[in-house]
């Protein structure tokens, strides 16, 4: 014998009854059943809604229940042959005749007490069990209506009464032996010995079923609802949460403690006390497997779920007058018990200096007031503090009998909420070691929901989330690199990427499972407008832990949400220079913000693209080193140009080639103006601990005063052409000293000069070709030879690999 369950939202509708027909229909076949029905969908809250109506004395309560009883007399046409109609139809229009009697008496007398309340939503289930059993008749099944009132004794408390046992269970056998076939009960229905009626309190339906459950000894008890089981975490916070398989009694208890909403397990008792097992299904997706909760459950995972509690206040009593003095603890929590103040969770150090409380915050300002009352002595003596009072904090807990026993568990939790910058206020653990619980600021809720949940359940990858801005040359060869990797990051190093948010100039996109990135999903037409204020609200909404913007584009705009995003503990990776290339001050705060809350800022492709130059840099300061002098050819593109132009190309087609090869800025003029190089100077002069201003480099323009202030760049191109002859003169002149042109940057004693000079063979830039950087720091460890760096520095590819490197790196900070 199996009990099946269905709950108000699996019978809602024509639809999802007939769902749960066939569903009964097929079960029947296999197992004997008993089925237990909630009122049909919205029916219980409409009931009490009409007598609230009426106890105000409001007549619109007739209109309400005219509604009700159209939509019950519409299902019994729906569901029932008209040759077998009449009687249900009867059936019905008889209970609304007795409920419009009820609401006349509570409108009239303008009372509406427990007892009456029970009385009135008992039809609820009334109506749709008899409905139902007539439905299951009509397919063909020996359905038999049973009232749970006459199986069920209770005491009077009305609303929540707790059932007779013995007597239950004795009348519940009894009646099975005598009456065969397919029993279908109403839920959350009883009475007392008297014959009043009675229901069963909150979670009422599921409790009737497992009463039943435990009277008849089933074998199984199935509770039908509109979710696949209990999830992992709440899956409204935690997008990726999944089905629990299986979960043991007590863990579903810890775990509903939390309001894991599906099953309030205090109403399984009964089937516990039995060893019922108990499967959570899901109507609308009824092949899902669902969450099977027994006795010991097979799950080996090391916990099972994650849950939370919101609304939280700590509260701290503290003070010398704690230390060493007995019965302290007995008189706090003696005091909020008379003011009924529910203790969520405690925590006391053995230095015995402080006990910390977690209460419901609604009941905040009265602990406090009765425990101030109550020590007051103590407060006036100084030997306690006032009572502190934390609000806005929120408990996670994790859950779990694996745990038990299990060193690690712990130290992953805490490891999973400090690397996602979260502070812990208290915490608390049994020695059950079931439930860790611990406290933190309720905006980082779902932020340590989520960072949880991947520590302990998405395999043991970590992933890095990713919002990309930019998805022009370097976003593009990022996106590739990305998805030609994946696999490899996946299997060898646990780590997964997911892109979740790409915006261009014009247009933005996302998706929370994460882009499919076997094409490069450029955002388009049919996605989003760009708009940089919603695009990171609505990567911050998506709470992700180890979340990263990566900005890919040249513009001052994004840069200017640098401090916002870090502020937001997302961490940043950027090819883009603005950011640290514009006012010292903002430079300093970036630094000093991702510093201390130790949220990654990596620019590496700053200067010098894929070239390990600030990276290294910064190990050598560091390490004590202090720099001299900087020397540098730091623009792929500008050394490309004048190699080339060495080559015979006159200068205008050089400058098109370069663009053409993704070796400029967006608008080459970045380049040719030395801007690009005067903010590469700059960044490197500050990684170096100088207080560098923009106006401490002296900048050589090689942009034409006629080509400067023209709108396009293909304008601006042709217009190049004018000035061939310029530097085709300029080669000449180096070629006759043996020399070549070279764009450089020199820093040393806090200036900087940026501009074209003519080197013989002797000199180290001299040897370079194609868009060859190379950087000489000359330190007072690397003084007699400098340290050189060498190699392309721009180009789609090799930038996209440096600032692949380091989203890599975060990978590796983050885990
Ligand atoms: N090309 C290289 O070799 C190289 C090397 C190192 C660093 N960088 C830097 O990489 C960055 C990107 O260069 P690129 O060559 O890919 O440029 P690109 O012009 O090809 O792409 C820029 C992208 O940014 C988008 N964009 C611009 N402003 C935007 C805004 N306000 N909001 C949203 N999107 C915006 C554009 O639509 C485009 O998709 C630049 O900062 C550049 O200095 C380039
Ligand atoms: N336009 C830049 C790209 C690298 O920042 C260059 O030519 O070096
Ligand atoms: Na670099």
């Amino acid at each position: 014998m199996k009990i099946v369950k269905f709950g108000g939202s699996s019978i809602a509708d024509l639809d999802s009854i007939t769902t749960v027909l066939s569903i009964i229909q097929k079960a029947s076949q296999e197992e004997e059943l008993a089925v237990v029905f909630s009122a049909f969908g919205g029916v219980t809250e409409n009931l009490l809604k009409c007598a609230h109506l009426a106890r105000q004395n409001d007549p619109s309560y007739q209109a309400l229940l005219l509604d009700m009883e159209k939509r019950h007399l519409q299902l019994v046409k729906q569901l029932i042959p008209v040759q077998k109609q009449s009687s249900v139809l009867t059936y019905v229009k008889v209970r609304f005749n007795e409920l419009e009697d009820l609401y006349h008496g509570i409108f009239l007398i303008k009372e509406f007490s427990p007892r009456t309340s029970d009385y009135v939503v008992s039809f609820g289930e009334r109506i749709s069990a008899f409905v139902l059993a007539e439905a299951l008749k009509v397919a063909g099944l020996n359905a038999r209506f049973v009232d749970a009132r006459d199986l069920i004794r209770t005491n009077d408390r009305f609303g929540n009464a707790k059932v007779i046992f013995p007597t239950t269970n004795q009348l519940i056998y009894d009646y099975y032996s005598k009456n065969k076939g397919l029993l279908v009960i109403t839920g959350f229905v009883a009475s007392t010995d008297k014959g009043e009626t009675t229901t069963l309190g909150r979670s009422g339906s599921d409790y009737t079923a497992a009463i039943f459950a435990a009277a008849l000894k089933a074998t199984s008890l199935e509770i039908w609802t509109d979710v696949s089981g209990v999830m992992t975490a709440d899956p409204k916070l935690v997008y990726s949460a999944i089905t629990i398989p299986q979960l043991s009694y007590s863990e579903a208890m810890e775990l509903s403690h939390f309001g894991a909403k599906v099953v309030f397990p205090a109403t399984m008792q009964p089937a516990m006390r039995r060893k019922v097992p108990v499967y959570i299904k899901n109507t609308f997706q009824p092949e899902a497997e669902g969450t099977l909760i027994c006795e010991t459950s097979e799950n080996t995972k090391l916990i099972k779920g994650i849950s939370s509690l919101s609304h939280i206040s700590l509260l701290n009593v503290q003070g010398s007058g704690l230390v060493e003095v007995v019965g302290v603890s007995s008189r706090v929590f003696g005091t909020l018990a008379r003011a009924q103040v529910n203790v969520v969770l405690i925590s006391q150090a053995s230095s015995e200096h402080s006990i910390c409380i977690a209460i419901k915050s609604d009941d905040a300002d009265l602990a406090r007031e009765v425990l101030e009352s109550e020590f007051h002595y103590e407060i006036l003596a100084g030997e306690m503090d006032k009572v502190q009072i934390m609000p806005n904090m929120a408990v996670i807990a994790v859950v779990g009998e694996n745990m038990k026993h299990h060193p690690g568990a712990s130290g992953r939790l805490f490891q999973a909420l400090g690397r996602n910058n979260i502070n812990v206020s208290a915490i608390a653990q049994g020695s059950s070691e079931l439930n860790i619980s611990a406290v933190i600021k309720q905006s980082d809720l779902q932020k340590g929901l989520n960072a949880l949940h991947e520590a302990f359940f998405l395999s043991d990858n970590k992933v890095l989330h990713v919002f990309l801005i930019g998805v022009g040359l370097i976003g593009k060869a990022l996106i590739k690199m990305i998805q030609s990797q994946l696999a490899k990051l996946q299997e060898e190093y646990m780590l997964d990427i997911k892109i979740h948010g790409l915006a261009n100039s014009r247009f933005m996109s996302f998706d929370e499972d994460g882009f499919d990135l076997s094409t490069v999903p450029v955002p388009a037409e049919k996605d989003l407008p760009m708009n940089l204020q919603v695009f990171l609200n609505t990567m911050n909404s998506m709470n992700f832990s180890n979340s990263v913007l990566v900005d890919c584009t040249a513009s001052q705009e994004v840069a200017d949400t640098y401090e916002r995003v870090l502020e937001s503990k997302v961490a940043i990776v950027t090819p883009n220079k603005k950011a640290n290339s514009g006012p010292l001050e903002k430079y300093k705060v970036l630094k000093k913000l991702s510093g201390q809350r130790n949220i990654k800022f990596l620019y590496e492709t700053n200067v010098a693209a894929g070239l390990p130059v600030i990276n290294t840099l910064q190990d050598l300061i560091l390490s004590g080193d202090k720099v001299i002098k900087i020397e540098g050819v730091l623009s792929g593109s500008m050394n490309y140009i004048f190699s080339e132009l060495s080559k015979g190309a006159p200068f205008s087609e050089v400058v098109a080639q370069a663009k053409e090869k993704g070796y400029t800025e967006p608008d080459p003029r970045d380049d040719l103006s030395g801007m690009d190089v005067a903010r590469k100077i700059l960044i490197l002069g500050r990684e170096a601990e100088q207080e560098l201003h923009f106006e401490d480099v002296s900048v050589q323009s090689m942009v034409p005063e006629d080509c400067a202030h023209l709108d396009s760049v293909d304008v601006f191109l042709e217009k190049l052409k004018d000035h061939d002859g310029h530097f085709k003169q300029l080669l000449a002149e180096a070629d006759q000293k043996n020399e070549k042109l070279r764009f450089m940057a020199v820093l040393e004693n806090g200036k900087a000069t940026v501009g074209l000079k003519s080197v013989d063979s002797t000199h180290p830039f001299y040897s370079l070709v194609g868009s060859d950087n190379m950087i000489l720091f000359t330190t007072e460890r690397y003084h007699e030879f400098p340290m050189i760096i060498r190699g392309p520095g721009a180009g789609a590819d090799v930038t996209a690999a440096g600032v692949f490197a380091d989203i890599i790196r975060l990978g590796n900070y983050s885990r």
